[in-house]
């Protein structure tokens, strides 16, 4: 029997575990190497979950690559360790882990006490939601029950200590390893699977180191981000260009993260795909030239002094309001939060369950103007799932520092300047003799000094011989007979620039899991019949076709339907096995197949077939051509199944259920 009336799609609460069950199910994906006892934090996909994700990928493509007119990339995955030791990664990519005193398990700090103090929170809450009849606990009990964090500990906090814990949680990125210590110490949080102590938090880098070659001597890792492969590759990328900002490169590609303790599924994984945006644009014009098209798109955002003051309300804006009270820093960080945005939301995420949070300023890395995150709410919290960074010009000039190569913008003046300024002129026939092999470092040391610099240099060796210390460490002897300084007149005809980054980054994975959360709910009927409400833009199979039975009458329309299908580049699958048809066609609202054609005996003789839609169950009935061309504008998005409806007229004839 069709649905009738409104669909109720929370008639039933979320359940995780139903939606796992069904994704295993359905094999969207699996732990990796499975039949070998798996491994954390590395999934594999199978056919629904590859198709949904090439999907996802083609839509993204034509959104930014596309829309956008990017330049697209695809760079090497294993990278030169010289290149991430210049970005900062070798270093500096790495997260606080603790050791359970007596076990030796592994945690990371912050989400150790982020995950405790939930946990205490959500004990406080429901402690506070009992009747006040309830027998009181003793201390010991409170403490038996602390002792293991056991999650649920039903436990009345005083509230001074509750007010600490959301304002600790509500800055939980934002903790140095001692800080993290501090709290652990201080809130006795305990390792919760054992109820051990932990130890001092300690540094860990997240890369994975490799080497390249043979011999091992070229030092190698697998990329932690694609972003390297951009910034590399700027001076080609300009020339592509014409030489002029903005523009903006894109990648989609495989990241790698040696992440401490992999958990929730695909939000934390070991390799993932990420989709990458590098917009390049001069630091004195951020404004975007399509500014006014996101401008009006409502957002939810949860800015840094908010944050600060220990809440996380949300406020409802404007894009373009948000530029224009500084509270997002420039146009075009705006303008790629909108269409981050316009993406997520057409992809299938509720804009409800959808916000940006700024970073707060020491979370953010100390280059970044201004970076904002965007946040999902799944069943485990508000997840980042894409990054949108402002990286100013950080980036081009560490490469260009380490490299010596010029990765610069040259534009043209209108007017030429002219312009006194502070230089040395180095006394070459003196210089040779005194430094011999190392006079070309420390002319280029000379050189490299600013104005402001050059005239305290200056005023040292009018007094006596003066250190130099180049940026390698060694230190030279410069005196006043070697060089002079002096102000010269410079007519100037061209700017030279180091442009900035703004960099929107995408976790394919987390975006993916999170989706299937917001799409998926179980019929009002029963409630171990879920259905995934996939856009049929991104939904695996677009169309299943469904022979009533296995007559062979039925082939030849089989074929002929499927091949038009496949013609207009609709995804289909035929499913003529012998179950009932309302058991195929929850197998395939399981799948998220949008919609179904049944073929009867009717259609042998009248050549109609009837169209199913997934989330309704409404069915209408059409010759052949007519249901496959409105199949086509749905799958194109030019019409909606109220429209569909319009063309077709209905069908009851079909049973709908087991
Ligand atoms: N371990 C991971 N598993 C899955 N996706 C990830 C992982 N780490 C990062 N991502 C994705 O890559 C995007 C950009 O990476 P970024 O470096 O900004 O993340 P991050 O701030 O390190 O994330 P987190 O703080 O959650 O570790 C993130 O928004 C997220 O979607």
């Amino acid at each position: 029997m069709t649905t009738s009336g409104p669909v109720k799609k929370d008639a039933h609460p979320f359940s995780r575990e139903a939606l796992e069950a069904l994704l295993t199910r359905r094999f969207f994906y699996t732990r990796a190497f499975e039949i070998y006892g798996g491994v954390a934090g590395l999934y594999d996909y199978g056919p629904p979950g590859s198709a949904l994700q090439a999907n996802i990928i083609d839509f993204w493509r034509k959104h930014f690559i596309i829309e956008e007119e990017m330049l697209e990339l695809d760079t090497t995955i294993m990278t030169l360790s010289d290149v991430l030791k210049t970005s900062g990664h070798v270093d500096k990519f790495t997260d606080w882990m603790v050791r359970d005193t007596k076990t030796g398990d592994v945690l990371r700090a912050d989400h150790l006490v982020e995950g405790v103090l939930e946990a205490r929170l959500k004990g406080d809450k429901e402690a506070r939601g009992l009747k006040a009849s309830a027998a009181p606990e003793s201390d010991a009990d409170k403490k038996k029950k602390r002792k293991k964090d056991v999650k649920s500990a039903a436990v009345q906090l005083p509230d001074a200590l509750v007010a600490q814990y959301e304002s600790i949680l509500a800055q939980i990125d934002n903790y140095t390893g001692a800080q993290l210590g501090e709290l652990i110490r201080t809130h006795a949080i305990l390792n919760p699977d054992t109820g051990n102590e932990v130890g001092e938090p300690v540094e860990f880098n997240l890369m994975f180191e490799s080497s390249i070659g043979p011999t091992g001597q070229i030092k190698g890792y697998l990329r932690p981000e694609t972003a390297q492969g951009h910034f590399v590759n700027f001076a080609r990328l300009l020339e592509f260009n014409y030489g002029r900002v903005p523009f903006a490169s894109a990648q989609i590609g495989r990241s790698f993260r040696n992440e401490i303790s992999p958990r929730a599924g695909l939000i934390r994984v070991r390799e993932f795909t990420m989709a990458e945006i590098e917009h390049y644009v001069d630091p004195l014009n951020k404004r975007h030239a399509r500014f006014d098209e996101a401008k009006d798109i409502l957002v939810n955002l949860l800015p840094k002094d908010v944050q600060a003051s220990g809440h996380t309300t949300l406020t409802k804006m404007t894009i373009g309001e948000a530029v224009a009270k500084k509270i997002v820093d420039n146009e075009t960080l705006g303008y790629f939060l909108g269409r981050i945005y316009l993406f997520l939301t057409a992809i299938g995420i509720d804009p409800a369950r959808l916000r940006f949070r700024q970073h707060m300023q020491n979370e953010m890395a100390h280059y970044a103007a201004d970076c904002w995150d965007a946040e999902i709410q799944s069943s485990y919290g508000w997840v980042e799932c894409v990054g949108c960074a402002d990286r100013s010009a950080y980036d081009l000039s560490v490469h260009s520092k380490r490299t010596g190569q010029k990765l610069v913008v040259r534009q043209a003046l209108p007017e030429p300047i002219v312009a006194e300024r502070w230089t040395a002129e180095i006394e070459k026939k003196l210089f040779g003799p005194r430094f011999k092999k190392d006079a070309k470092a420390v002319e280029d040391g000379i050189m490299a000094l600013d104005e402001q610099q050059l005239l305290k240099l200056k005023m040292d060796i009018a007094n006596g011989p003066t250190p130099l210390k180049l940026a390698d460490g060694r230190e030279f002897e410069i005196t006043s007979d070697l060089l002079t300084i002096s102000k010269r007149v410079f007519k100037e005809t061209v700017r030279e620039f180091t442009p900035n980054v703004i960099e929107p980054s995408f976790g394919l994975g987390r975006i993916f899991y999170s989706l299937l959360e917001h799409v998926f709910w179980s019929r009002e009927s029963d409630e171990n019949r879920g259905v995934l409400s996939l856009p049929s833009a991104i939904a695996p199979i677009k169309a299943l076709i469904v022979p009533i039975s296995s007559n062979e009458q039925f082939t030849p329309v089989v074929r002929q339907i499927s091949a038009q299908l496949r013609k207009a580049g609709i995804s289909c699958r035929v499913d003529d096995s012998n179950a009932s048809i309302g058991k195929r066609y929850a197998r395939n609202d399981e799948l998220g197949t949008p919609f179904g054609i049944t073929i009867d005996f009717a259609t042998v003789q009248n050549g109609t077939i009837t169209l199913r839609e997934r989330d309704t169950t409404d069915q209408r009935i059409g010759k052949i051509e007519q249901v496959v061309a409105v199949i086509i504008d749905l799958v194109e998005g030019t019409i909606d199944w109220t429209e569909a409806c319009k063309r077709l007229p209905a069908y009851t004839g079909v049973q709908d259920v087991d």
